[in-house]
């Protein structure tokens, strides 16, 4: 079931490879946990729409959603966890769009292009006033985050002669050099010495209002903050006052609480400042952008379908609490894996991970790599060696 827009040849794709598609691209969150408890979706692909527990716990069946995009902050992960739904996004698919959309906030806040159209709409030919652009060529640019978006925001930035700085907890020299950025030593010294402040960063507990007053008092008079992460991530009250006063302006496509359908009232006094520039949270709305997309989300589905197994997961918990591993080379015989796994049970160990592969011949052996949560006894390990078909244990443990 795709509960939003999706690219029409990305639906037909689907139906070529065999899968009843149901595409219901105007259901409202609201409506979501009834449609899928009549529909019983197996896979469900998302954009914006908001996936609730609710809808988690009506939707008998489902077993992956796919987010046709990069943030994850709309589906609650937690509820997927509990109910084993396995929840997949799309990364880096969409950034070109959203950095082009970056770009062109920022051109249009250095020469008030929609101001300047909306004179020349109503008659008015006011060079006098438009004609005072700082230019990009040489102004430093702070990148807050560099991901996928940031690091094109950089390549396009770069471009355009711009001095390109980054702010990341995880940024390496090593790495922002290979892109010819620099890097920031603070998210604050980042603000305080740039001309134009890009936000590229997801939306979590840890990242609310990572932008709130104290970070805009750093920016410099008449500086500009270009936001189309997510809206949380700015405070948008504090971003409204410090317009207000003159001292900043700001181009924006995410708000906080912004409608997440299509079309909707929308009355933020924010969208009403002169000094903000806002666009309807578009950035990944390209053609260009759609089609990566939904070739991504089609990727999942095949792998998913085919062989069980779901890329680019955002709640799997990858290194888990385990840190004492089995290996127990065997033959590969019926009924080795469940003699392995009783004597586990007796033992009482809770396995986390699992893994077996195959060596290459006609009659040969194979390796089961088993993560477990506690440390597995002598006895236990002397009761797996003692089965016939099992040809070596050896148990690692992470340091
Ligand atoms: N306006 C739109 O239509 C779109 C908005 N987005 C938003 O943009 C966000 C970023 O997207 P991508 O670049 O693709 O994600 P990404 O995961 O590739 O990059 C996120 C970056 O943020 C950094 N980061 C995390 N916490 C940070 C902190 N406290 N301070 C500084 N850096 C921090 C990470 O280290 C990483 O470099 C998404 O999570 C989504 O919310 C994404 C696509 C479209
Ligand atoms: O990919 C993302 O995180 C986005 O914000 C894009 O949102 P959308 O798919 O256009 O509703």
């Amino acid at each position: 079931m795709i509960a939003d827009k999706f690219h029409p040849r990305g639906i037909e794709r689907l139906s070529e490879l065999g899968h009843e598609v149901l595409s219901e691209p105007s259901l409202s969150a609201g409506d979501l946990p009834e449609t899928l408890a009549a529909k019983r979706p197996e896979i469900l692909i998302v954009r914006s729409t908001k996936v609730t527990a609710t809808s988690f716990e009506a939707a008998e069946g489902l077993a992956l959603v796919i987010r046709a995009g990069a943030g994850v902050n709309t589906i609650d992960l937690e509820a997927a966890s509990r109910l084993g739904i396995f929840v997949a996004n799309c990364p880096g698919k969409n950034a070109i769009a959203v950095a082009e959309l970056t770009m062109g906030l920022m051109l249009a806040l250095d020469r008030r292009i929609p101001d300047a159209n909306a004179d020349l709409r109503a008659g008015v030919w006011n060079k006098k006033k438009y004609g005072t652009g700082r230019g990009l060529y040489g102004r430093r640019l702070g990148l807050v985050g560099f991901g996928s978006i940031a690091r094109e925001v950089a390549t396009r930035a770069l471009a355009f002669g711009m001095q390109v700085r980054a702010y990341s907890p995880t940024l390496t020299a090593e790495r922002a050099d290979a892109y010819d950025v620099e890097v920031a030593p603070s998210l604050d010294a980042l603000l305080g010495d740039s001309d134009v402040v890009s936000v590229h960063v997801p939306y979590r507990e840890s990242t609310r209002h990572l932008i709130g007053a104290p970070q805009l008092a750093l920016m410099p008079e008449g500086a500009v903050l270009v936001h189309t992460a997510r809206g949380g991530v700015v405070d948008d009250r504090a971003l409204s006052e410090a317009v207000a006063a003159g001292r900043i302006r700001a181009g924006l496509d995410v708000y906080e609480d912004e409608p997440s359908g299509g079309k909707a009232e929308f009355n933020l006094e924010l969208r009403k400042l002169e000094g903000v520039y806002g666009t309807p949270h578009i950035g990944a709305s390209t053609q260009q952008a759609a089609e990566a997309i939904a070739a991504e989300a089609i990727r999942i589905v095949t792998s998913f379908a085919d062989r069980g197994v779901v890329p680019n997961t955002v709640n799997l918990d990858d290194h888990g609490p385990a840190r004492h591993t089995l290996v127990v080379r065997h033959h590969d015989r019926v009924g080795v894996l469940a003699s392995i796994l009783d004597a586990l049970r007796k033992h009482q160990l809770n396995v986390q991970d699992m893994h077996n592969v195959v060596f290459k011949g006609a009659e040969g052996a194979a390796s089961a790599t088993i993560a477990v949560e506690n440390e597995p006894s002598a006895d236990l390990l002397d009761d797996i060696r003692a089965h016939a078909d099992v040809l070596g244990v050896d148990l690692r443990t992470a340091r």
